[in-house]
């Protein structure tokens, strides 16, 4: 079973995470960082959840899952040490086609989180279909290292070039060749001495 990556759009969205964890911690961090309103719901939190509130768009829940809190949320990410629990959750949340993701059970779960690296509007992203999430970790470390600072211009540079060419009669072919001539004048990978 191999899974369909996408990239989704969570900007002011409303997402739950219930567990108040480091596993709990570590799932809110993205979530924010790419522009979604979180709650987070957990009987108990750790310090470092705790001090969210103060310089970010996070609501805290301190009490324990009840039936229904799922409801309105865009997506949840469940991530509770109660393996009952959390089939109870993933079960509401498929039955109300709400997306899915239960730390520690990819059965669970309707998606899985990759591991990401992000320079300006550059996304890597890797999973092993959750097979050994370290290693998608440490891959995607290595990914990140081997791309120098100015991929960001060259992205800019060609996301201009690319709007103008939109209102030209430019065919595929020939875009294609200019994008090419721009991303050729660039060392996008450390240690590349073409130039
Ligand atoms: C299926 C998945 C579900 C999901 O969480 O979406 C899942 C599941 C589990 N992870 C476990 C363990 C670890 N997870 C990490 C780290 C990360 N785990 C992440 C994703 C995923 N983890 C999804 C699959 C991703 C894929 O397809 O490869 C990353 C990429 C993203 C993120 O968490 O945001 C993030 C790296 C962030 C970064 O890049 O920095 C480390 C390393 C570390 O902490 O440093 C360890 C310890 C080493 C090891 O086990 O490999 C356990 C066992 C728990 C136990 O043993 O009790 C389970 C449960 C199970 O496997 O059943
Ligand atoms: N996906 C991943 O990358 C990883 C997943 N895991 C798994 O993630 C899970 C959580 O790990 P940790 O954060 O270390 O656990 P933890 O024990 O520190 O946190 C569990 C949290 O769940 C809360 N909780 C328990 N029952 C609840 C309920 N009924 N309603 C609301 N909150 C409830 C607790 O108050 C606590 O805050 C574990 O099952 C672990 O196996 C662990 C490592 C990595």
């Amino acid at each position: 079973m191999a899974y369909y990556p996408i990239m989704l759009n969570i900007l002011d969205k409303k997402c739950l995470v219930i567990g108040g964890g480091k596993v709990a911690y570590r799932k809110i961090l993205p979530l924010l960082e790419f522009g979604a309103t979180v709650t987070a719901l957990s009987s108990y939190f750790t310090d470092e959840i705790l001090e969210l509130p103060k310089n970010h768009k996070v609501n805290l829940i301190r009490r324990s899952y009840q039936k229904n809190d799922v409801d309105n949320y865009f997506l949840v990410v469940v991530a509770t040490n109660d393996r009952i629990i959390n089939k109870e959750i993933s079960n509401e949340c498929k039955k109300k086609n709400i997306l899915v993701n239960v730390v520690d059970d990819k059965e669970l779960s309707t998606f899985i989180v990759p591991s990401v690296m992000k320079k300006g509007d550059l996304t890597i992203s890797v999973s092993t279909n959750g097979k050994s999430p370290l290693l998608a970790k440490r891959i995607k470390e290595m990914l990140g290292n081997m791309f120098e600072d100015d991929v960001e211009n060259l992205i800019a540079e060609l996301s201009n070039l690319r709007d103008k060419l939109k209102t030209t009669s430019a065919t595929q072919e020939e875009k294609i060749k200019l994008y090419d001539d721009i991303i050729n004048k660039y060392n996008i990978l450390r240690g590349n001495d073409k130039k």
